[in-house]
């Protein structure tokens, strides 16, 4: 059995590495994400979490880990932003408002699949020009849901939230070793 993690993103790798787990390979999947017509965030974030983890190459014994993050303004799907105008559009309606972060987890092996939807809520101050071009300029908002890291300069711009912070930063822990477990994948091993 071999643990395969399905994601390009460094945030993942670490997260998964903050519960004593190192995936045997890495092998990101291609597919669309773009939404469908009318779709909601939350069941946009679980399809792309399963297809992803469809879409890894694996044996029958294989456990493959994949994830979704998605950044949700009541009906409407912030995605990653494609340039620095996108994101700054974003942020500007991300400011003194509440907004959802759903990461939607998938773990695969064969043809079974275990998922979770990890919905987090999260509030930040209006920015001022300032703050929003120091950090148009950090470039931070580059291939992150909604044009923004939590786990960065963001923070400062989060006034409260609720829900699970791993889950936002892309890999909600505690429900991912949940899944994992259930996969039969051994945590809480001593080396
Ligand atoms: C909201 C938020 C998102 N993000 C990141 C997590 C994800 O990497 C990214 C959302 O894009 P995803 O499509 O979930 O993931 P990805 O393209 O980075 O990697 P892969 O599909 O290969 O797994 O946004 C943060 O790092 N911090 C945050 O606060």
């Amino acid at each position: 059995m071999k643990l395969i993690l399905g994601s390009a993103s460094p945030r993942r790798k670490d997260l998964l590495a903050q519960i004593g787990l190192v995936p045997d390979a890495i092998l990101p999947p291609d597919i669309d994400e773009d939404p469908r017509r009318g779709e909601l965030p939350r069941p946009y974030c679980a399809r792309i979490a399963q297809e992803k983890a469809f879409a890894v190459p694996a044996g029958p014994e294989d456990v493959v880990l994949c994830a979704d993050t998605t950044v949700a303004l009541g009906r409407r799907i912030l995605g990653k932003p494609a340039s620095a105008a996108e994101a700054a559009k974003f942020l500007v309606l991300l400011g003194g408002r509440r907004h959802e972060v759903i990461t939607s987890v998938a773990v695969r092996k064969g043809e079974r699949l275990w998922t979770r939807d990890v919905v987090s809520v999260v509030k930040f101050k209006r920015l001022s020009d300032d703050e929003l071009n120091f950090y148009l300029a950090s470039n931070e908002w580059q291939g992150k849901a909604g044009g923004y890291g939590i786990q960065g300069l963001a923070g400062a711009f989060v006034t409260w939230m609720q829900g699970s912070f791993t889950g936002v930063v892309g890999l909600p822990v505690a429900e991912t070793a949940q899944l994992l477990a259930a996969a039969g994948v051994p945590l809480w091993r001593q080396a």
